[in-house]
């Protein structure tokens, strides 16, 4: 029944049965009988998808909404509210409440391959209008940044950031930052307890990496630290995400976002100021290089070897290059919407990836010491450390094939960003129409047992030379952690050679066992919806030097 009717049809019932009560009586009725009736109608608009949508199974609008505001983990939720649905559908589609519309989630690695390779039918949907004035936007929802740009603006983003990523990888910045990290290990159980939480670690580990000059490993109570840590949990408060306008027309109910709001502006200064001190910083080194072109020493006295440049130092230059300008006339505001982007985008993905792999190894002590001997294997077996080099880590097969199973088992980009569909077409068997919004679904393709054989089992071999893996071409994409296609993800070596740098050193420094008080003991706890991560990874470590 069209929603006109039923509120006729309950403004009649009500007023037929009405007839002995007094005028004001019966106005309260009536009133009472549309409000309800009106509830009614709009929670069935909410929760039903479109009609246009309704030939594709979908999820239940309030059993996804209580799961995602009470915080329960996505696997807990994949495993109760989805998995259920994908199991009776033959598509290889579902359908998912987000914001005001019902994506259409993709499960099947055939159609996954169509959506990510045909960018001209499916192009990253543009999220900056939804965000606008939001928080999220005001951090890194912004379109003029390489993630969530679109168009002609995303091409010339992505052809700026290309050279920071791909001339040169700094290796040796990741093993001098993984030493910080033993120190700062090392200080922190001179207690004689062994047990550690290394949640903390690694989250400043990666967070230097970035070198924002927050030198968390050494002071992991920083000013720089603890905004950025605020900043994180505001982006991901779930009120605000599924209802922006609370953010915008509404802030003025919420004193405390206000204040986290007032936060934000804090820390967007801050950064702006380091982005003024690395361009500085550069441009002297810039003028000194010019002084000194004639003497071949000074030159590399005043030159920052490639393999120790930071990404901000990285994208300055390589946006110099591309503007064909003079690294002052970049402009300020499209570093820091960068830089905002890449936190989010570098840093709590791959701090997942490391804690997510920490976790592995710990519940699975053979393959933790089949890692250790290849790593002494390559790196001999000294009491002290050992910066791996570019060429040693090509060596470091297992331990690549190690990361690569811990991406597919707990996929730390859970979903990738929404596409729109620009025509009506077909995916598989099934009508899309034009407008609609399409996402990959990597937990559900990555965990698809016509594709993986016990997919909820942790085993490297699969990614083995002649493995499991590799017989899967033609089935389309089976394993997307770094997405494909035109906007797959531009810092996948650059995590890829950070987790192996780390995961190396780590090895050759420590043993490790999952602390009895783990909340991982009964599996592996995750916090997030798009993005997981885990906030606690307490292991009981033992030094081998
Ligand atoms: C384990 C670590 C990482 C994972 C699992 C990961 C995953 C992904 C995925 C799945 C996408 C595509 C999203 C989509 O198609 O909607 C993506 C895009 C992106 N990633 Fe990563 N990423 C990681 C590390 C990094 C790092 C270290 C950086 C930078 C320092 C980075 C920067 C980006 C950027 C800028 C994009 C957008 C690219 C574009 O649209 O052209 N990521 N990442």
């Amino acid at each position: 029944m069209e929603s006109n009717s039923i509120v006729l049809s309950a403004v009649k019932a009500v007023a037929s049965k009405s007839s002995n009560l007094s005028r004001s009586q019966k106005v309260v009725s009536i009133s009472a009988a549309l409000v309800a009736t009106l509830t009614y109608v709009l929670f069935k608009k909410t929760t039903t998808p479109p009609k246009r949508l309704q030939h594709i199974p979908h999820v239940g609008y309030v059993k996804m909404l209580v799961a995602f505001f009470t915080g329960k983990p996505l696997m807990d939720i994949t495993k109760t509210c989805i998995d259920p649905v994908i199991a009776n559908s033959s598509l290889g589609l579902y359908l998912r409440p987000s914001r005001k519309v019902w994506n259409i989630y993709v499960t099947e690695p055939e159609l996954a391959k169509i959506v990510y390779n045909k960018n001209d039918l499916f192009p990253k949907l543009d999220l900056t209008r939804y965000n606008a004035g939001t928080y999220n936007g005001k951090f890194s929802a912004r379109s003029n940044n390489l993630f969530f740009s679109v168009g002609d603006e995303w091409k010339r983003q992505r052809r700026i950031a290309n050279p920071a990523f791909h001339r040169a990888m700094p290796i040796s910045l990741f093993g001098m930052y993984t030493e910080k990290l033993f120190t700062s290990i090392a200080k922190s159980h001179s207690n004689n307890s062994n047990e550690v939480d290394l949640g903390g670690f690694i989250t400043n580990f990666t967070l230097d990496i970035m070198d924002f000059k927050f030198n968390s490993l050494q002071d992991s109570t920083s000013e720089y630290v603890t905004m950025y840590e605020k900043v994180v949990e505001a982006l991901m408060d779930p009120l605000f995400y599924f209802f922006p306008a609370l953010d915008t027309d509404y802030l003025w109910l919420f004193p405390k976002r206000q204040q986290v709001h007032k936060e934000l502006d804090v820390f967007l200064d801050m950064v702006q100021e380091i982005i003024v001190k690395k361009r500085q910083t550069l441009a002297e080194q810039k003028k000194l290089k010019e002084l000194a072109v004639s003497n071949e020493e000074a030159v590399n006295d005043v030159e920052t070897k490639a393999s120790d440049k930071d990404i901000l130092t990285l994208l300055i230059e390589s946006a110099g290059e591309e503007e064909n300008n003079d690294i002052s006339e970049i402009s300020d505001d499209m570093l820091l919407s960068n830089m905002c982007v890449l936190f989010t985008a570098g840093h709590d993905t791959t701090t997942a990836g490391l804690l997510f792999c920490i976790y592995e190894l710990a519940i699975n002590q053979d393959i933790q010491d089949k890692a250790r001997n290849e790593i002494i294997s390559i790196l001999g077996d000294e009491k002290s450390d050992v910066l791996p080099t570019a060429e040693q880590l090509v060596k470091m097969e297992y331990l690549n094939m190690i990361i690569k199973e811990t991406l597919r088992l707990h996929s730390p980009v859970a979903v990738s960003s929404p596409r729109l569909t620009m025509e009506d077409c077909m995916l598989g068997s099934t009508l899309i129409p034009k407008g609609s919004t399409v996402v990959i679904d990597a937990i559900s393709i990555h965990r698809n047992s016509k594709y993986w054989k016990h997919p909820d089992v942790f085993n490297p071999d699969r990614f083995a030379a002649g493995g499991e893996a590799e017989k899967h071409a033609g089935s389309g994409l089976t394993y997307v952690p770094f997405g494909s296609g035109s906007r797959h993800c531009i810092g996948r070596n650059f995590a890829m050679n950070e987790q192996k740098v780390m995961l190396s050193m780590f090895l050759r420094k420590y043993t490790w066992t999952l602390s009895e008080d783990s909340i991982h003991k009964k599996g592996l706890v995750t916090k997030g919806i798009f993005l997981l991560n885990t906030s606690e990874m307490k292991v009981v470590l033992t030094s081998r030097y």
